[in-house]
């Protein structure tokens, strides 16, 4: 059985090769000539699995070690019967780290103090819930939109409009990137949309570009005369990144919320579980072995100032978002690369997740699990 693998994907050749042969491709490249003598097509999202790929091919399997599913085209794989699974909640837990080690870098940098404001989310899948979970558990004052979820969880969260979340002071965007449905989320926050953001807000863009309308975005900063701070992950248009946007916001990075060692594990691990079942073969590889320890077991941290100092320091301990925005903006004003973005990408400095960390503190115990730290 050939086995066609994005070479981006970790432990790909431990896990896959008792199944078959693996042959690691570049993903974003991937064309129907290194296809089409495959059964089996593991992917990241890099890779627009759609008609043109695979016509003619026979891949029976394709999987995608992602959470997002906008590069695969759902309808085509199930007309053509193959069969496909992705890694869902893989890195909601890496992507929580994201947000609130964004957060800290901006109470750090500029003083912006958090823990007071207003938290809005836009979208309570599995990243939404779990940044939802965290600032609650923090004792924020925290709301979400999700028109598809809010029948369903009403109980357990406080559903807002859209225009209440973007009202608030702290906005992160969590939503799919859909261009069908009753709710589609392609450029749905917009100019209008965007008139709600005051003055002083945080938007943090971690889910997919083309959510938020750039040029809308770029003009509402201005108009608010730069009084707004901006952590973006995702850009419309990737692996560009739009310049001008580059130059306004505090925080860019190149789409690695989710690239903490134990997410991108997970996703693997996931695709291999579901591959195995497909197969109907016995899983060789246990979820425990395919998964990293973190490198850092325990901190034992002293008083900060407030707070927010507190948590940064602890957070940043494992990781600081600033690190990657520094890479970054290193490498585009080098300006010797290729393809900055994927290069940025597939020479990610690994970073363990808050959870594989237990950090001490006398009398804020609680604070520190609320947002994401082990508790044993
Ligand atoms: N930056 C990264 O590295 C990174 C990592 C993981 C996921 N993501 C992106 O984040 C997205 C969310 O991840 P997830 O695990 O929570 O996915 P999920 O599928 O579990 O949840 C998505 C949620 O968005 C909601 N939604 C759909 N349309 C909406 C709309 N119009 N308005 C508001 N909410 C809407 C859905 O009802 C669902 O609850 C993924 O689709 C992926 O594209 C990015
Ligand atoms: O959807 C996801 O899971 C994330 O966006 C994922 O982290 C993207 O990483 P990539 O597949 O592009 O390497």
């Amino acid at each position: 059985m050939k086995i066609i693998a994005d070479e981006n994907m970790p432990k790909v050749r431990a896990l896959f090769s008792h199944l078959g042969e693996v042959t690691l491709v570049n993903g974003r490249n991937l064309t129907h000539e290194q296809v089409k003598g495959a059964d089996i097509l593991l992917v990241r999202s890099v890779t627009k699995v759609n008609k043109a790929l695979l016509e003619g091919s026979q891949i029976r399997f394709v999987g995608s070690a992602t959470i997002g599913v906008d590069h695969i085209d759902l309808d085509y794989l199930s007309q053509k019967g193959i069969q496909f699974s992705s890694a869902p909640g893989c890195n909601a837990q890496a992507v929580a780290d994201y947000v609130f080690s964004g957060l800290s870098h901006l109470y750090l940098a500029k003083g912006v103090k958090w823990l007071d404001r207003k938290i809005g989310i836009l979208g309570y899948g599995n990243v939404g819930k779990t940044v939802y979970q965290r600032f609650k558990a923090l004792g924020c004052d925290v709301c979400v939109y999700d028109p598809l979820k809010q029948h369903e969880d009403n109980e357990a969260a406080n559903f807002v409009s859209l225009a209440d979340v973007l009202s608030c002071q702290v906005v992160s965007l969590h939503a799919p990137l859909t261009k069908a449905g009753e709710y589609p989320t392609v450029d749905m926050i917009s100019g209008a949309e965007l008139e709600q953001l005051a003055a002083d807000s945080v938007i943090i863009s971690a889910g997919r570009g083309g959510v938020i309308n750039e040029s809308a975005l770029i003009a509402r900063y201005h108009k608010l005369q730069g009084q707004l701070h901006l952590v973006m992950d995702v850009w419309d248009g990737e692996p560009s990144i739009n310049p001008s946007l580059l130059s306004l916001v505090d925080i860019a990075t190149p789409h690695i919320a989710g690239y903490s060692k134990q997410g991108r594990e997970k996703g693997s691990w996931m695709v291999y579980q579901a591959l195995c079942e497909f197969l109907q073969l016995p899983t060789k590889i246990a979820y425990k072995e395919a998964i990293s320890a973190g490198n850092i077991s325990s901190i034992q941290l002293f008083d900060g100032v407030c707070k927010e100092e507190m948590l940064a320091r602890s957070m940043h301990a494992l990781y600081d978002v600033a690190r990657d925005d520094a890479r970054l903006r290193y490498q585009y004003r080098q300006n010797t690369k290729e393809n900055i973005f994927d290069w940025l990408r597939k020479n990610y400095v690994e970073r363990d997740e808050f959870n594989t960390c237990q950090v001490k503190h006398h009398s804020e115990q609680a604070t520190l699990t609320a947002v994401g730290f082990n508790q044993s």
